[in-house]
């Protein structure tokens, strides 16, 4: 498959059919999401075992929530009925979170192996599944007027890394050297991009990506968004085994989510302008360590 700005990585090697890929072509899967959470820090996976019928299912079920009156959604889900994003509950979330959980299972397990760490030392470290939880369905409603951000403005995800589902129409973005990147749509496809949590315990080998929603057209966008999460007790800091000392000094002091997540509310500036970078949350910066020092 023909790469963008981004890899699409083709994730067939690892599905449960027997004999489905060998070790070389597993070894190229994991060669590539290296390279791509290095550099950008996203990627895109195709073959990721969520059927198709699953994905228009999951879109359809956001479709027909946000198409409810204001009165119909109070009884899914807490005020505003307007807002942009919503988790709705119901038979079909469940089904989609399930779906989600399981791509995210074999996502931990390749970005464990990209960073060259023990086997299955993510999942031990964090092995509370009851933290990953929907970030939501998304509306964002068509405008004609593409000077208007609508959608979401740039920011970092405070989490492990993101599973998202997004339609056919486009508009999201990634920063890489100061420039806007689109996301182009892939049929088919899920994006997985790095949070400021795996930022971290990588030691910056891994890079938390800046995104945002711009509106490019004249038609709803609607996507569905799953963030792999750490427990809120869980000391967050670079792991030893990148960090002890004959590999490479600690990058980062540590913290636990709770407090990281209070700044990034704190610092919070929402802003309708796309090209507001001003805009964007950084907190991982708060707890980088000048080069050379430990952590008290
Ligand atoms: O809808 C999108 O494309 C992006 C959503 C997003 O960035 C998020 O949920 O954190
Ligand atoms: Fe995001």
């Amino acid at each position: 498959m023909a790469d963008h700005d981004f890899p699409v990585i083709d994730l067939s090697p690892f599905s449960t059919t027997p004999g489905a890929g060998d070790a070389k072509k597993k070894e190229e899967v994991i060669r590539r999401i290296r390279g791509a959470c290095s550099a950008s820090g996203l990627f895109l996976i195709v073959n990721h075992g969520i059927p198709m019928a699953a994905l228009s299912d999951t879109l359809a079920a956001a479709c027909e929530y946000f198409d409810r009156p204001a009165e119909e959604k109070l009884k899914w889900v807490p005020p505003p009925a307007d807002a942009a994003s919503a988790i709705p509950t119901g038979e079909k979330m469940e089904r989609t979170f399930g779906n989600f959980q399981r791509t995210a299972k074999l996502i931990m397990t390749l970005l464990n192996d990209a960073l060259g760490l023990p086997p299955d030392l993510l999942h031990q470290y964090n092995d509370n599944k009851q933290c990953d939880r929907m970030i939501g369905h998304h509306y964002f409603k068509a405008t004609a007027d593409t000077k208007k951000m609508i959608g979401s403005y740039p920011h970092k995800d405070a989490n492990l890394f993101t599973l998202l589902l997004r339609d056919d129409v486009g508009g999201l973005e990634f920063l890489r050297n100061g420039q806007w990147i689109p996301v182009s749509p892939v049929p088919h496809s899920l994006v997985v991009n790095v949070g400021d949590f795996l930022q971290v315990l990588s030691n910056n080998e891994f890079n938390s990506v800046a995104h945002r929603v711009v509106s490019l057209s004249e038609k709803d966008r609607y996507s569905c968004a799953f963030g792999c999460q750490i427990d809120r007790d869980k000391w967050i800091e670079p792991l030893a085994e990148l960090t002890s000392w004959i590999k490479m000094a600690p990058k980062f002091k540590g913290f636990y989510p709770g407090e990281f997540l209070h700044l990034v509310i704190a610092s919070y500036k929402p802003s309708l302008d796309p090209n507001d970078t001003f805009a964007l949350i950084d907190v991982v910066n708060h707890y980088a360590l000048p080069p050379w020092t430990t952590p008290n």
